[in-house]
């Protein structure tokens, strides 16, 4: 029904870029907590700094469309980063603003604000009310204002203004409109009105205490004002113009939230979709032949016309000055200055003549009741039931030389490496390539002393007893083993890596001999087991994996672990099973998560079944052992 035109605008083609805008809020200190002063500040309107992870007497400066320092008022970010772009729904045109930034940074105090300080939300729905009436008697218009108001929590899109709804499909019409059926709209005739329904259905929003915000969103937040404008005369043009002002959950690093239990799983599905996003402005950057995915989450999905697509976007992110917000901070800025780079092509939506609009939309239809339906009631209810086994309540600080935080800011200049922006890519590549120079020896001293310790596990499981069980996991036999060789006199410890290095390729080739048959022997078996339910499947592997030699098994592992912790794109390619698009994953999910701790850690990869899994393993730990 709703058509595309292109001149609409006047004729005006014009392409519009995504604005970008940072706010950093005050700085908080708190009471029990070290008190280092901030890590970032700003220079001027458009200039920030941040202090270099690598040299703490260095700063990396940014260059954004607009820097609001902390002094900086709600109606200046309202008038310089969201009016300006208001009067275009009027015209059938898109416009979205959306927070972006870690939790606890001040999304919803820019987007919501409180009665004192009201923010973007309230002041832009004002702002489209007086743009109405002063819009002149003349034009022959009708204007009508609706609003719909949603959450996406979990991977669900929830009606906020219903309550006790269900999860809502997303669908796209033959003109690429997105539509939510059963999605609540409501006519609003003026802001009184729009408050009337905005103020109970944000109490409906998932918020919850993590140790970093006492009242954080778990949910992104998204208002949608409709502006449909019809001319009086015949034949009756109809436009339609959306306004999207969207309060996204924060961006989050789990070992400083503390999160566990509801809170973890929530925090996985916000990490997901804002990995999503950012997916999404990488493909829009990289040109117009990439797939953008935006069908890879549902946040992504509705926000598709808001990126790249027809709206005239603007990108509020926020960061927080202190410490211990570092590295989400250097991580936000990246996304931002990346999001800069996106060019939007703003379009009219006219339809031709509809006159009555439905007041509130029928609800959904009756089969979209299937899986993963969560009514609001029961979702508290289980949240609270799980916050039982939640958080404990010990604040964590991570210095920036610790060296988790070390090995993910490495992972994130790397994963910077491949974004087109020039400046940052020039001054980066020299230093990312001497640190990964620097990684990689470290990492074969690693592999030499494990190497080390297994041969000596070897030598010392020979004059053990051969009714030793086989192993349950991976974790005991080096736990074992360990006992065994745990007093080795710092003369072993120093010859060792030389003895193993000779050795193995001598060794090796007979053993892997002899566990090629097993493998092949037992390969029919397997495969049928694999299919079978999850306990039998893990009991089965188990069977598999005890036909092999366990410290060779176990070194197989560790190399693998070793290969998804700190392989680069071309080495996880290397591995068996692992395409361009997962082992991009497995960068994606590192850069999110830091390190896998164990290899069963790869099911959390996206696309990574436990057959996959499983299948992944035989793959790599064969070829692992032929290596
Ligand atoms: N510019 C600001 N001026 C004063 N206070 C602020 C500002 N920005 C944020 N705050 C305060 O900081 C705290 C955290 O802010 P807020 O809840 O908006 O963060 P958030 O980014 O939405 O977090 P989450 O993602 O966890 O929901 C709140 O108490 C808020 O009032």
């Amino acid at each position: 029904m709703a058509q595309r035109v292109a001149v609409s605008d006047g004729g005006n083609k014009k392409t519009s870029r995504v604005r970008v805008a940072v706010r950093l809020r005050p700085y908080m200190s708190i009471p029990d907590e070290k008190d280092e002063g901030p890590c970032v500040r700003g220079l001027d309107s458009q200039n920030l700094e941040i202090i270099n992870w690598r040299n703490a007497t260095e700063t990396v400066k940014y260059h954004f469309d607009v820097f609001h320092g902390e002094q900086t008022t709600q109606q200046e970010v309202f008038l310089t980063s969201v009016k300006p772009i208001l009067p275009h729904i009027l015209n059938g045109q898109n416009a979205s603003v959306f927070a972006y930034g870690p939790t606890g940074a001040g999304k919803t105090h820019t987007m919501l604000g409180s009665a004192k300080e009201p923010g973007v939300i309230p002041r832009a729905v004002r702002e489209v009310f007086n743009l109405v009436k002063a819009k002149d008697e003349g034009e022959e218009w009708d204007y009508k204002i609706g609003m719909s108001y949603l959450e996406i929590y979990n991977e669900k899109v929830l009606d906020l203004l219903s309550p006790n709804s269900q999860d809502l499909p997303i669908r796209e019409d033959k003109d690429k409109n997105i539509l939510i059926p059963g999605l609540t709209h409501t006519i609003i005739t003026s802001f009184l009105d729009f408050d009337k329904h905005f103020v109970p259905a944000t109490l409906n929003r998932t918020t919850a205490s993590t140790k970093l915000n006492q009242r954080s969103s778990r949910s992104h937040a998204i208002l949608l004002i409709k502006v449909v404008r019809t001319r009086r005369v015949p034949p009756q043009r109809q436009q339609t113009g959306k306004l999207y002002l969207v309060d996204l959950a924060g961006s989050e690093d789990n070992r400083r939230t503390g999160n566990q239990g509801i809170r973890l799983k929530e925090s996985g599905a916000i990490n997901l979709s804002l990995f999503t996003l950012s997916k999404v402005v990488d493909s829009l950057n990289s040109g117009s032949a990439v797939r953008v995915p935006y069908r890879d989450s549902k946040l992504t999905r509705l926000l598709q016309d808001s990126l790249g697509g027809s709206a005239h976007s603007v990108m509020i992110t926020n960061i927080a000055p202190e410490y211990k917000y570092y590295f989400d901070t250097f991580s936000a800025l990246n996304f931002a200055a990346k999001s800069k780079l996106i060019v939007n092509k703003p379009f009219t939506r006219e339809t031709v003549a509809v006159p009555v609009l439905p007041v509130k939309r029928a609800r959904e239809e009756h089969e979209a009741t299937g899986s993963g339906t969560e009514p609001q009631k029961k979702r508290q209810k289980e949240e609270k039931k799980d916050e039982q086994d939640g958080s404990s309540p010990s604040a964590h600080y991570h210095s920036l030389s610790e060296p988790s935080v070390m090995d993910r800011l490495i992972a994130l200049e790397k994963l910077m490496m491949g974004c087109q922006d020039k400046d940052r890519l020039s001054v980066l590549k020299d230093v990312a390539q001497s640190r990964k120079e620097i990684q990689e020896l470290k990492e074969k001293q690693r592999e030499f002393e494990s190497k080390a310790k297994l041969f000596s596990q070897l030598a010392g499981e020979k004059s053990m007893s051969k009714q030793e069980p086989s192993f349950k996991n991976n974790i005991a036999p080096l736990q074992r083993k360990q006992t065994n060789a745990s007093k080795p006199n710092k003369q072993q410890a120093v010859v060792q890596p030389l003895q193993v290095s000779r050795l193995q390729p001598l060794q090796q080739p007979a053993v892997v001999k002899k566990q090629s048959v097993c493998v092949k022997k037992k390969e029919k078996k397997l495969s049928n087991l694999v299919e079978s339910p999850e306990g039998k499947e893990n009991m089965q592997e188990n069977a598999w994996e005890s036909q092999l030699d366990t410290s060779l098994l176990e070194q197989s592992r560790q190399k693998i672990l070793h290969i998804l912790n700190s392989g680069c794109l071309k080495e996880l390619k290397a591995l068996q099973q692992i395409g361009d698009k997962k082992a991009k994953l497995i960068l994606g999910w590192r850069e999110i998560h830091g390190h896998f701790t164990k290899l069963e850690d790869l099911i959390k990869v996206e696309g990574m079944t436990e057959k996959r899994f499983s299948s992944f393993m035989k793959a790599n730990i064969v070829s692992a052992m032929g290596n």
